[in-house]
């Protein structure tokens, strides 16, 4: 296999996270994240980076739109590497894919199941990504992804009230467990939908002494401390479970 650096792409409904992987060492040399109106920032943000060299190859995972996807090619070409985008599949990087039709699954879902399985080989994980929409998924101890919630992320929650009701402002107010305002009751319902679907999911685990809760996205910060349950933030699972999927892809490519 190269030594030589990967990238890896997570493109969002909101942001495109990226990461440039040293496969030889086993680490991250970079990571950063552009809204999808900078996308055609990344060739330069990821040349700026530490250590970056030309990536032997791209690997990335998309949920967005046709036009994201469009640059972001863009963005690859002008990076001068080949990139791939990882769909869902029946088995892959040792999880295998419990959806009715496994195509379906949200290619970013698939990517951090990978990642869980990386970081939590041997125990039965929730893997929560938190994001436009927040996504609980059940993994094995054995690999086996078993299914998942798609619920909106605590942003747009928020957002759909204020745009479907006469009197809802969009409210950035805090967390109380009993509020007494219209901003702090929409924030705290908000953020008590998400912890309490997160909470409910977990309960059939809960009993296994090695069950964990990995979570991650950008939203993760707003409800992490609400959980009452072993806990793991990872900052971008996703970018996690890219890398296993780049290293294994490069393997491949280079015994072919
Ligand atoms: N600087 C930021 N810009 C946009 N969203 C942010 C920012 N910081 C935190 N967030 C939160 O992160 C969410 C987006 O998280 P992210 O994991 O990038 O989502 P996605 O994968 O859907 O693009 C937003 O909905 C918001 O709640
Ligand atoms: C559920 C999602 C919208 C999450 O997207 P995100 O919050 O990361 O932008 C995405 O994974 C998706 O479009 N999934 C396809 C449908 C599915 O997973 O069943
Ligand atoms: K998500």
């Amino acid at each position: 296999m190269s030594d030589r650096m990967l990238l890896c792409l997570d493109c969002g409904n909101t942001r495109l996270k990226w990461g440039t992987y040293d496969p030889a060492r086993r680490c991250w040399l970079a990571q950063g994240a552009l809204l999808l109106t900078e996308i055609g920032r990344l060739p330069a943000e990821v040349r700026a980076s530490p250590g970056y060299s030309t990536p032997a190859g791209i690997v990335g995972c998309i949920v967005a739109n046709h036009e994201a996807r469009a640059a972001i090619e863009l963005g690859a070409d002008a990076l001068g590497a080949p990139l791939r985008w990882n769909e869902s599949q029946a088995a892959q990087c040792g999880v295998t894919n419990g959806y009715e039709e496994p195509a379906q699954l949200g290619a970013d879902r698939w990517a951090a199941l990978i990642g869980a399985r990386h970081l939590q080989p041997q125990a039965p994980c929730l893997v929560v990504t938190a994001g436009t929409a927040t996504t609980i998924d059940r993994l094995d101890a054995d690999g086996s992804f078993r299914g998942g919630l798609i619920l909106p992320g605590v942003d747009l929650m928020r957002t759909a009230l204020a745009h479907h009701t006469a009197r809802l402002p969009l409210a950035q107010g805090d967390f109380q467990e009993l509020p007494c305002n219209t901003r702090a009751a929409i924030a705290s319902g908000c953020l008590q939908a998400t912890a309490g679907a997160i909470e409910r999911m977990f309960r059939p685990i809960a009993a296994d002494p090695a069950a964990i809760c990995l979570l991650s996205g950008g939203a993760a910060g707003h409800f992490a401390g609400l959980l009452d349950i072993p806990l793991r933030h990872v900052e971008n699972l996703v970018l996690e479970g890219l890398a296993q999927i780049a290293v294994a892809v490069a393997v491949t490519d280079s015994t072919a």
